[in-house]
């Protein structure tokens, strides 16, 4: 079925090209991929994404190709009551990191339910670009990864590179498979300056030097260096932490990382690196000890496990509704501070007893939400790492803090912008005040009235936006979703699954 469409959409891509008049080459230098890359999407033996497909229909400035294509929006009916049960997919930010280590690994990987979110696609492409063959092998979200003898960098998909951060995390595995490289800026969710300074510091020790110049990091290795002393983060951030454990990974002897974090991510990383041989005490603490092996070559299968942020989405969407539903495979022990705060506020659900997650060690339970009337906590709320309540659920905050009784104060301390999308949730009738960038208050209740709104160039704030526009009275547009696309499969399929009616749409040709 899958091969099928993808050859009908190669075939329209080749005759466009060819109307054109341009080559295969042409079409892959715009593009900044390969030239066999375009071979093989034209043959449709490559996935190829919507936005690919966007982009080679500007590329080629064709009518067929871009035909469907373009910004998508989604219109929401409201307001909508939802009911059922809806089952929790794996994490973006496993996923992402799964992807980048499986460059570690000479041998194939098979990733078990990856999400099918933009952000994977975005990787996905760039792999492909530098000769790693990458195959989804079911509807389930299966995916093997084949890296190849030697990697093509030069022929980088600087385009799709730069559309996310998580291609920073390549320098840690590459380090060891090349001496020198370049690697397009990355880039991510628009949350103001993010630094990759404590990247460099945590890989200097094994001899990486990065200096950033024209759009790309120029990385070398200065082979004689390796760690002496345990290497000592600056900061605890997740892909950080990573990086670190990917370079320490493939390097011959035991490195100790101190101030790690400790997140979902990084956990799901540590057990798919134990699967590849790599020896890691510590994990779920602050203090990570890595025995690495300098060559891993092994077919290995993983299972990551389930989103933490996603749950908190759903969550949040049957609080800002009113709504009783079902919540499955929950992964609790990263939503333990969310739900607690969530009780003090006067949240009711009830939880299933804990089962294992498909990785054997993540804890997961079902939760089923009850109406609830709620209040504003007494003190402000705000994230810290793990075992925090996550940086990426506080926007959830704001929305279930605009159903509650009360003024609460939010402090995102992380991050520059956030803070100040949330107060787009004004246009829908909350009462959303900006103190400084960083602090938030918000008076509730709310009466959701529906409009139209933008998404900000940011994923958790615009998804906080779609979920008050289920509880939002009348008809609601919400412009330009794919940053919600990028962390997210189907969310308003799934969400109309449980009762929400939302219509995905985009601008007929010609109009704005
Ligand atoms: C692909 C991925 O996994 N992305 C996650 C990862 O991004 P990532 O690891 O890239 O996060 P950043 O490096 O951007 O760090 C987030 C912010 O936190 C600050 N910071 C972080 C830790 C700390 O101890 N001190 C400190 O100041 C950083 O300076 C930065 O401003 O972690 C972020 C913070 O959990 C999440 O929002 C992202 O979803
Ligand atoms: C900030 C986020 O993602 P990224 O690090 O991919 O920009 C997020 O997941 O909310």
């Amino acid at each position: 079925m899958e091969s099928d469409y993808l050859k009908r959409i190669g075939a329209l891509i080749r005759d466009a090209r060819k109307h054109r008049g341009w080559t295969q080459a042409q079409l892959a230098e715009e593009l900044s991929t390969s030239q066999s890359a375009v071979n093989r999407i034209e043959r449709g033996h490559q996935n190829i994404s919507l936005e690919m497909i966007a982009r080679i229909g500007e590329a080629l400035d064709s009518p067929i190709v871009q035909l469907g294509a373009g910004p998508t929006h989604l219109r929401v009916t409201g307001p909508t009551t939802l009911s059922g049960s809806i089952e929790v997919k794996t994490s973006k930010n496993a996923g992402v990191a799964l992807l980048c280590a499986s460059l570690l690994n000479r041998g194939r990987t098979v990733l078990r339910r990856v999400a099918r979110i933009e952000e994977v696609n975005r990787l996905l492409e760039v792999l492909q670009s530098i000769g790693v063959q990458t195959r989804w092998l079911n509807d389930a979200g299966d995916l093997e990864i084949i890296p190849p003898a030697q990697l093509d960098l030069g022929a980088i998909d600087a385009a799709a590179a730069r559309r996310t951060r998580s291609v920073i995390m390549f320098l840690g595995p590459l380090m060891h498979r090349e001496g020198s490289f370049l690697l397009p800026y990355a880039g991510g969710c628009d949350l103001g300056k993010r630094t990759v300074e404590p990247h460099l510091t945590a890989l200097r020790p094994f001899g990486l030097e990065v200096v950033a110049t024209d759009g790309h990091y120029r990385a070398s290795v200065h082979e004689d260096v390796s760690p002496a002393r345990p290497i000592v983060l600056t900061e605890r951030g997740d892909t950080v932490t990573e990086n670190a454990l990917m370079a320490a990974a493939l390097h011959d002897g035991t490195t100790v990382i101190r101030n790690a974090s400790s997140n979902y991510m990084v956990q799901d990383l540590c057990f798919y690196l134990d699967k590849l041989g790599v020896k890691i005490d510590g994990v779920g603490t602050t203090t990570l000890t890595v025995i690495g092996r300098p060559d891993i070559d092994v077919d290995v299968d993983y299972a990551p496990s389930e989103d933490p942020i996603e749950a908190m989405s759903l969550l949040a969407a049957a609080i800002v509704t009113g709504s009783q539903i079902t919540v499955r495979r929950v992964p609790i022990e990263f939503l333990e501070i969310e739900l607690a705060l969530l009780e003090e506020m006067g949240f009711r659900y009830d939880r299933s007893p804990e089962y294992a997650a498909a990785n054997g060690q993540t804890r997961l339970v079902d939760i089923t939400t009850q109406r609830s009337n709620l209040t504003a906590p007494l003190d402000k709320i705000h994230p810290m790492p793990f075992p925090g309540l996550n940086i990426d659920n506080l926007p959830f905050f704001a929305v279930i803090a605009a159903t509650a009784q009360g003024s609460t104060m939010l402090h995102d301390w992380v991050y520059e912008n956030r803070a100040i999308y949330l107060t787009e949730l004004t246009r829908l009738g909350a009462k959303v005040q900006l103190l400084d960038p960083h602090r938030v208050m918000i008076e509730g209740p709310t009466h959701w009235s529906g409009t139209e709104i933008v998404c900000p160039p940011a994923l958790r704030p615009a998804v906080v936006i779609l979920l008050a526009m289920l509880a939002s009275k009348g008809t609601s547009v919400l412009r330009s979703v794919y940053v919600i696309d990028r962390g997210y499969e189907d969310l308003a399929e799934r969400l109309n699954q449980l009762g929400a009616q939302i219509e995905t749409f985009r601008d007929a040709r010609g109009e704005i």
